[in-house]
């Protein structure tokens, strides 16, 4: 019996990368070319700011254009609850709040925006049991605890919510085999795994964590392709390169999967004429994966990408810069 393992093949496995052409890919992201991508990616587009303007920082020497401008962006999605929105005339959320601190620090200019109404926005989405929901719709989420404790601390403000119970509401989400799920219960997930995982990073509670069970499990993510997929018998994907990489890094067994032949997966997953990563080789490229790309080959010190956190998904420097010291085992 001949057990289907679901992969792709790589037909071209060159190691070469076209480091010129994401730089434009990137910085022509947003303009009329992908007028249609932004505008359909609008319920998003602080999310999209994030990983374009943080994958160029990466690969372009921590240069970002017209920082003015995306400051003004920022501000025109700036609620007066201290929640941001992912476009103007959109509710404000979590998720959206977390990428505008990430793009504010990006431009060192975090100490600029409101933070005492950005704290208690935030701080009034915890709940009694420790979790956070994402907005007053009231869905919870471990990925909204990742959101919280990584705004804050890039805030410097970790103190101004209920850390410990914060905690305990990440680690009843602990299943057997060492994963974490979306909610007491709910299934590991390789998305999810990094968001604990990374809370409990921010959180210096890493010894909640059973490492070898848990890296177990991530490192069986990886296929014969060399890619990483999110969860048992699904696809690689290249985001997955970076939730189960950069958690694999976080818990200091990294060395558990083939590094080169994840490179291989990333860079044959390349657009060689308009630049930009996709999801796997021969999609379309998109400015997630290529963040998510660069950023694993950045955690494998790929030539000439700056250095990035694995618990922020941010430059080194800027994590250096705020003073943070995500804890990660060795
Ligand atoms: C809403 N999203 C998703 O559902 C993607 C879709 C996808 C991409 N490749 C396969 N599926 N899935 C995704 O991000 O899953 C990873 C994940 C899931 C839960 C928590 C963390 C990461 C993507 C956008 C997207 C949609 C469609 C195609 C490509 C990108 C997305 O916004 N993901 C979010 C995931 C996320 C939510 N909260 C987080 C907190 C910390 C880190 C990541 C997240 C993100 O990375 N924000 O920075
Ligand atoms: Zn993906």
């Amino acid at each position: 019996m001949v057990l289907l393992q679901k992969d792709v093949k790589l037909d071209n496995t060159s190691k070469t990368w076209v480091l010129e052409k994401h730089i434009d890919f990137l910085q022509s992201f947003g303009k009329e070319r992908h007028q249609y991508e932004s505008s359909m990616m609008e319920f998003l587009r602080m999310s999209g700011m994030y990983w374009g303007l943080t994958a160029l920082y990466l690969i372009n020497d921590g240069k970002i254009p017209k920082e003015d401008e995306i400051f003004e962006y920022i501000k025109s999605c700036e609620h007066s609850c201290g929640g941001y929105s992912p476009a103007p005339g959109h509710d404000p959320h979590l998720l959206y709040t977390l990428s505008a601190v990430q793009i504010a620090c990006l431009l060192n200019r975090e100490l600029e925006l409101p933070i005492e109404k950005i704290v208690l926005y935030v701080s009034k989405l915890q709940q009694d049991d420790g979790s956070f929901t994402g907005d007053k719709w009231g869905e919870i989420d471990t990925r909204y605890s990742f959101c919280a404790l990584a705004c804050l601390s890039l805030l410097g403000k970790l103190n101004e919510i209920n850390l410990i119970k914060a905690v305990e509401f990440i680690k009843s989400c602990q299943n057997f085999d060492g994963g974490f799920g979306s909610r007491p219960g709910a299934e590991s997930h390789g998305g999810l795994i990094y968001c604990c995982v990374g809370s409990l990073s921010i959180a210096g509670r890493l010894d909640l964590v059973d490492a070898d069970t848990l890296g177990w499990w991530l490192a069986e993510r990886q296929l014969p392709s060399g890619g990483l997929n999110g969860r048992p018998e699904k696809l690689p994907d290249v985001c997955y390169s970076w939730w189960v990489f950069s958690t694999l890094n976080i818990l200091g067994r990294d060395h558990w999967i083939d590094k080169e032949e994840l490179k291989t997966f990333i860079l044959a997953s390349q657009d060689n004429e308009g630049g930009g990563f996709s999801d796997r080789p021969g999609d379309e490229p998109d400015p997630f994966h290529t963040l998510f790309g660069l950023a694993a080959l950045s955690l494998m010190s790929h030539d000439k990408i700056l250095p990035i956190d694995p618990t922020y998904c941010m430059p080194k420097a800027v994590i250096n810069r705020l003073g943070l010291k995500p804890q990660t085992l060795s």
